[in-house]
């Protein structure tokens, strides 16, 4: 999903300021390309080149950068995070609050019309740390909101999986696991794809070192963690994601840009622990030995490293459940329905764009100007959340005739 484009290594020297850009593209997939020669890929200010069929781009500056997004390129600079969006009839971009370029898909359908192209965004800093290259990524907006995903810790035999079951059971529709990758052998029920993806170790490295991994971590001698994807997955299928994870991904998730609710569970003791995890018969003997052992330091950094909102004790697992459960705001009245999807606007293919303070104006350029008819798109910037990496979530978009919806439709604009 994360994957490397055609980027080049060419920076702006141009003074051109490409707010309201307005081209189309034909098929394919739109990359994004970091410009540093600009005259020599760009004579006429904004790429304009043809391969044979109706193929252009478009060039935004941001800083000393322009960013060519479309473009085709034999070269890869630099690192492209996320999912790259496929090219529709065009799209228009904007550039918003210096961190991140919007773009607009013309004739999309309405879930994949707005795209993100984030060029220095929390995420996009952190991930330049970590890779050491020069890094953008890729969000979908997605319209509407998904509530908090959900951090459960604790140490292995506690209970986790059994309470995130229970979960899972009673309000299927309103939660949805985070797969993680894993490089431990499955045990005899699990399911690839379900449980776990279960994969090789220099496989799972190699992913790391992408940037597909929101988190990771050593866990009892095997490599533990959760892709961007997998949570992407769960938020996009309308539900709320609940990530069983040791403390050491917690700490990470809770340094990265997914705001998320953190759980810990704690054994009633030690004693209790060993009998649960020698009860369950999934592990060896010096497997369980060392998860004992690894317990008593992950209970001591649950408890005091600041991570964890809620500390539950699971000795009673009715009650334990019944207090996750209060903590998700979820008490016996709550029903498993989702909320309801969000009227959809159809955008007008021939448009222009502009921002206005924080809203976002489409507006059709063959207004139809009747009653019932929709020539203004509006997107309100306040409402955007991140999410999950790769998804910015939250988009309000409504749709206006400046005309006819007389000082109503202005006021929303002001
Ligand atoms: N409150 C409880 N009282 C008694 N047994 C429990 C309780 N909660 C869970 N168990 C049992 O303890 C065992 C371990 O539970 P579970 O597999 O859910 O732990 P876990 O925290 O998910 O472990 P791991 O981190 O290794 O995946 C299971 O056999 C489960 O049925
Ligand atoms: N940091 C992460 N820890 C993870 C992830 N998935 C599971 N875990 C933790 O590993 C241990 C052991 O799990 P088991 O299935 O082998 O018993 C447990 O504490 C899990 O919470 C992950 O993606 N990242």
């Amino acid at each position: 999903m994360y994957s490397h484009h055609f980027l080049h290594n060419l920076y702006c020297t141009g003074n051109f300021d490409f707010r309201n850009i307005d081209i189309s593209i034909s098929m394919g997939e739109a990359p994004a390309f970091i410009l540093d020669d600009f005259k020599k890929a760009l004579p006429n200010g904004f790429d304009l080149k043809s391969n044979g069929c109706e193929t252009t781009s478009t060039t935004i500056v941001v800083a000393n950068k322009t960013y060519l997004i479309g473009g085709i390129s034999t070269e890869v600079y630099p690192t492209v995070l996320g999912t790259t969006p496929k090219l529709g009839k065009g799209f228009s971009a904007v550039l918003l609050n210096e961190d991140r370029i919007l773009i607009i898909k013309k004739g999309s359908t309405p879930d994949d019309f707005a795209w993100f192209l984030e060029v220095d965004t929390h995420h996009v800093r952190q991930q330049k740390k970590v890779l050491g290259t020069e890094v953008v990524a890729w969000s979908k907006g997605v319209r509407g909101n998904v509530k908090k995903p959900i951090v459960i810790s604790g140490p292995s035999g506690v209970g986790k999986g059994t309470l995130i079951s229970m979960l899972m059971e009673e309000f299927p529709s309103m939660f949805g696991f985070s797969v993680s990758h894993t490089t431990r052998a499955p045990r005899n029920m699990e399911q690839d794809g379900i449980h776990y993806h279960f994969t090789d170790k220099s496989v799972m490295e190699k992913e790391i070192k992408d940037g597909k991994f929101l988190e990771f971590a050593s866990v009892h001698g095997n490599l533990y963690g959760t892709s961007v994807e997998a949570v992407e997955v769960v938020a996009d299928d309308g539900k709320r994601c609940i990530l069983d994870i040791d403390v050491q991904g917690a700490r990470s998730v809770r340094a990265s840009s997914l705001e998320a609710i953190f759980v810990f569970i704690c054994p009633p003791s030690m004693d209790e622990l060993e009998k649960r995890l020698r009860a369950r018969g999934t592990e060896t003997e010096e497997q369980v030995l060392k998860r004992l052992r690894n317990a008593e330091a992950e209970i001591e950094q649950g408890k005091s490293l600041g991570i964890f909102d809620h500390i539950l004790y699971n000795d009673d697992l009715k009650e334990c459940y019944k207090s996750l459960k209060k903590i998700l705001g979820l008490d016996e009245s709550t029903n498993a329905a989702t909320e309801t999807a969000p009227k959809w606007v159809d955008l007008p293919v021939d448009h222009s764009i502009s921002k206005i303070d924080q809203k976002i104006i489409i507006s059709s350029r063959t207004p139809e100007l009747k009653k019932g008819s929709k020539d203004l798109i509006v997107l309100d910037l306040l409402s955007l959340k991140g999410g999950a990496p790769g998804r910015t979530r939250g988009l309000e978009i409504y749709a206006m005739n400046p005309f006819l919806d007389g000082l109503n439709g202005i006021n929303k604009l002001s």
